[in-house]
């Protein structure tokens, strides 16, 4: 099996509330999720999410804290996605729609999982929770999850 893609994602989180971005098109598209994208070649993964989220939201961050790490399978697809989760409780700007987003503040407790990734539904309240984790998620199509791991760990 070939090593597996890169990504980032952050969830900005200003408790009660956290931003979400609703895709606008290719992978996920209609679905809330966090800010980032694919690592590029020769980026680090931090580098990485500061630049989806500043491209993604408008918002520019001084810290990122790592949270988690999820590893995606796709039955019938031999490249795994490595996601790198991190959480922003502080920002600088103005939330902003952009190509690929649309941004929307939502209260804690009224987080979309039902039009977010299926996945989400577990790990997202560990983020919020400040908890950090590795995860496995085995999708048949983009809505089923035929397999799955989660754990908290001391350190990622
Ligand atoms: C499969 O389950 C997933 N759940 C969640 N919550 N997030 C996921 C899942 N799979 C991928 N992601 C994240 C990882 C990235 O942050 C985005 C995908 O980023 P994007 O579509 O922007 O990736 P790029 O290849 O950079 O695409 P563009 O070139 O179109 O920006 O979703």
């Amino acid at each position: 099996m070939s090593a597996p893609r890169l990504f980032a994602l952050v969830l900005v989180v200003q408790p009660p509330r956290v931003l979400l971005g609703k895709k606008k098109s290719g992978f996920g598209a209609g679905l809330w999720n966090g800010f980032g994208g694919i690592v590029e070649p020769g980026e680090s993964i931090e580098d990485a999410a500061r630049r989806g989220l500043k491209a993604e939201s408008g918002l520019t961050v001084d810290t990122l804290q790592k949270m988690g790490q999820i590893t995606f399978e796709f039955v019938g697809n031999s490249e795994l996605m490595e996601v790198h989760v991190f959480r922003a409780d502080q920002f600088h700007g103005e939330p902003k729609e952009s190509d690929e987003m649309q941004p929307q503040w939502f209260q804690l407790d009224e987080v979309p999982y039902k039009q977010m990734w299926p996945d989400d539904v577990y790990w997202f309240p560990l983020v919020l929770q400040r908890k950090l984790f590795r995860g496995y998620f085995k999708f048949q199509g983009q809505d089923t999850i035929v397999e799955h791991t989660l754990n908290e760990v001391e350190q990622l």
